[in-house]
């Protein structure tokens, strides 16, 4: 942890925790105090929809993997669809490989008719999405990176880096390692990144501007994952962040 390594426009610190930090925030959330992960996702997905829609933007792409960061990207695209400014989602895998809390937001997303684009089976029509979209949601990878990007991941992200549209990133850019910063491949630069819950301790160097993002995670739970944490989001739900000089 960092305990001061960011701050908000009102000039209060805010700590960074590293992705092992935040997975024991998670883990405690929901094993202890039976926070479901869906409820933080859509949380994710709802605010990441606002930050996504405060652009012009209306062919909007969800770049999505299987994992946590995929889920909030997916519930992002049902409130984009909803609003008429969702182009395509672009999968890095087969729909039947989700599990759990992104595979409840897959299923809604199929039931809503939105279109949907396994890269893995159909590389060109996903990188014509890519291409053809006025932003990009990049909700690919988050803090469960591992190593450099692999496989159709890695060939999503030299495509999101390669387009015309600006990129919103999802908790960190995808192929940046959350807790060091370190890109050991390709990684996405994004325009803006939602980070969720607290900053982690990697962003401090990324490109673009930094948002985090409220899961309502109790401040009981941050108390027994011993981090020192105190409410940065006043009375909103997301708060703009700048890296402490
Ligand atoms: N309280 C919170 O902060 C919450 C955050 N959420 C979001 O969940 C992710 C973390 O979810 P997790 O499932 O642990 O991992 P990711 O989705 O980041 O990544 C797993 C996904 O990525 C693939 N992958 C990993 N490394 C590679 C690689 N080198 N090449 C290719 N593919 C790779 C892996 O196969 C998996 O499919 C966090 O960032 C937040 O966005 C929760 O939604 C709610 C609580
Ligand atoms: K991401």
């Amino acid at each position: 942890m960092d305990a001061a390594a960011f701050r908000t426009a009102h000039g209060e610190p805010v700590p960074a925790v590293t992705a092992a930090e935040m997975a024991e925030v998670d883990r405690v959330a929901v094993e202890e105090f039976g926070l479901g992960i869906i409820q933080m996702m859509e949380h994710a997905g709802r605010t990441l929809s606002r930050t996504a829609l405060e652009s012009d933007a209306n062919q909007m792409v969800v770049v999505a993997g299987g994992g946590g960061n995929g889920g909030g990207g997916l519930a992002c695209a049902r409130h984009l669809a909803a609003r008429d400014r969702l182009h395509s989602i672009v999968l890095d895998r087969s729909p039947d490989e989700y599990e759990g809390a992104p595979a409840t937001q897959l299923r809604l997303l199929e039931r809503m008719g939105v279109e949907i684009i396994d890269a893995d089976a159909a590389p060109e029509p996903a990188a014509t999405a890519i291409s053809d979209a006025d932003r990009i949601i990049d909700a690919l990878i988050g803090y469960g990176l591992t190593g450099a990007p692999r496989g159709t991941a890695g060939d999503l992200i030299t495509e999101m880096q390669s387009a015309a549209a600006p990129a919103l990133s999802l908790d960190v850019p995808s192929g940046v390692d959350a807790t060091t910063g370190e890109t050991a491949g390709v990684a996405v630069e994004p325009e803006q990144t939602l980070t969720l819950a607290l900053p982690k301790t990697g962003l401090t160097a990324t490109a673009g501007s930094l948002r985090c993002a409220d899961l309502g995670i109790l401040a009981g739970v941050y108390e027994a994952a011993d981090i020192d944490y105190d409410h940065p989001f006043g009375d909103q739900f997301c708060v703009d962040l700048t890296v402490t000089e």
